[in-house]
């Protein structure tokens, strides 16, 4: 049976940097985020239901308007648990059918959000990317050009990392300081050996 590996980690640690390294050891990595995108574009009945709950302006022109939504749910913690409800269970079911078509001896699911959603527990193993918070707020800012305000609002969704880190079985430190290329392969070999048994 395949290994379900989770890769976690808190807005800007890394965790899409540590999955490129994982595609290149020819590991399948499911990217939660990219998979709520895809879903929140297509699926009309989804659409409906985030028009009723946050107004017709945010699917305006047929595209979500991802900036406008961010405001509302990062600013009010009823209104982004009404969201997590509605975009959740599909992201959740298209990564379990997804994790049982792939081949390899584990395959990684990609998310921020494990310990926040409650979804850990299906998952046989969690990696963990840790960076420093004034780095993750740097980088954030410089990627998707928003402001300090904005990323302080979706770190204050997240759980603590120190806490997150301390769930996870394995930490990748993603500071610049350390090297990322080995301790992804350190992480890799052990989950080879632990599919291996
Ligand atoms: C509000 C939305 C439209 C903003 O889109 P935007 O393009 O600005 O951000 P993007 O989706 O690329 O997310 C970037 C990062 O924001 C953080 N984030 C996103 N959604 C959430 C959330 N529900 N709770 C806490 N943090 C979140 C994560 O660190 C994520 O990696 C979008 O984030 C969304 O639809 N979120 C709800 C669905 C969700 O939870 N997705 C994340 C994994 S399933
Ligand atoms: N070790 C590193 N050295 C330099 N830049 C880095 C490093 N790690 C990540 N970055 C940069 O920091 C930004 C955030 O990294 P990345 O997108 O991998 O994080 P993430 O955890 O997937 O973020 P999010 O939760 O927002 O999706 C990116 O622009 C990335 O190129």
């Amino acid at each position: 049976m395949i290994l379900k590996v989770g890769l976690t980690g808190g807005i800007g640690s890394g965790k899409s940097t540590v999955a490129g390294i994982f595609k290149v050891l020819g590991i399948p990595v499911f990217d939660a985020d990219a998979a709520a995108k895809e879903i929140m574009a297509k699926d009309e009945e989804l659409q409906q239901a985030i028009m009723r709950t946050f107004g017709d302006e945010v699917y305006a022109g047929g595209q979500l308007n991802r900036k406008l939504l961010a405001g509302i749910v990062f600013n009010d913690a009823f209104k982004l648990e009404q969201l997590n409800a509605l975009v959740h269970p599909a992201t959740i079911k298209a990564a379990e059918q997804w994790m049982q078509q792939q081949k390899t001896p584990y395959a990684v699911k990609e998310a921020a959000l494990f310990f926040e959603a409650g979804t850990a527990t299906d998952l046989d193993y969690v990696i963990g990317v840790f960076a420093p918070k004034p780095l993750r707020i740097h980088r954030v800012m410089k990627r998707d050009n928003v402001t300090r305000e904005e990323v302080l609002a979706r770190m204050s969704r997240q759980i603590d990392e120190d806490i997150k880190m301390r769930l996870c079985d394995f930490v990748v430190e993603n500071n610049e300081q350390e090297l990322l290329i080995p301790q992804v392969l350190q992480v890799h070999e052990a989950l080879i050996s632990k599919a291996g048994n």
